[in-house]
């Protein structure tokens, strides 16, 4: 289900997909990315830590929409819950997923990568859909050709975004916001350096339209 998915990723305009090895990075992590202008805030579950991570923003941290990425199942989707994500969001989609979803109250980005893909999600009432791996995948080329087709449809492309591509992307009618990584890299959350975090995140702000 997307109930105010639309209103958390207008708002949005560029998602950091965050990837956090220790809980005790999330506040100061969080701090960084809103002090430079990025509120919609994606923790992946690739770390032992993530859950502990959305748990903690969402507790302190009531300005920032903290949601889960690399929800692949249903169990995902429930710890992600239970922890206080705000909103989901799968590099693709099972049957197993979406049924999840639509049993829950949180809503869900699910991703897709082909117009077969698109359009099963839009069936199912998805109209907000992650486009992964957007580089990868066909870039601005493909989401331009299917905006023909699938005008309904809104994409957050995510994969390869970085602030030479970005604004091609949000140029687009069909692109709602766009998801990446380059401001909060694993290795700048590693290295603790909020102050480059902050300084990247205002730049990427800035792309917002
Ligand atoms: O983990 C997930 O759920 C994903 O779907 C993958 C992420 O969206 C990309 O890893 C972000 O892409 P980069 O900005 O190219 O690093």
């Amino acid at each position: 289900m997307q109930k105010n998915i639309a209103d958390i990723l207008q708002v949005a305009g560029v998602v950091p997909v965050l990837v956090v090895d220790q809980v005790e990075d999330a506040l100061p992590l969080a701090t960084a990315l809103l002090e430079g202008g990025l509120n919609v805030l994606e923790v992946t579950l690739r770390t032992e830590a993530a859950l502990g991570v959305v748990e903690q923003i969402a507790k302190h941290l009531p300005e920032a929409h903290v949601g889960t990425g690399t929800v692949l199942n249903g169990d995902d989707l429930r710890r992600s819950v239970d922890a206080g994500a705000s909103f989901l969001v799968s590099p693709g989609a099972t049957e197993q997923l979406l049924a999840a979803a639509d049993a829950g109250e949180v809503p869900l980005l699910p991703g897709a990568a082909t117009a077969s893909e698109a359009m099963r999600l839009y069936e199912q009432g998805y109209r907000y859909q992650k486009f992964f791996p957007a580089q990868a995948a066909g870039g601005v080329p493909m989401l331009k050709s299917l905006a023909g087709p699938l005008a309904e449809v809104r994409f957050c492309p995510t994969g390869g975004i970085s602030p030479d591509n970005a604004a091609d992307y949000l140029a687009l009618n069909n692109v709602v916001c766009v998801g990446g990584s380059w401001m909060a890299s694993s290795t700048l959350v590693r290295e603790k350096n909020w102050a480059e975090i902050t300084r990247l995140s205002k730049q990427a702000a800035t792309l917002k339209s």
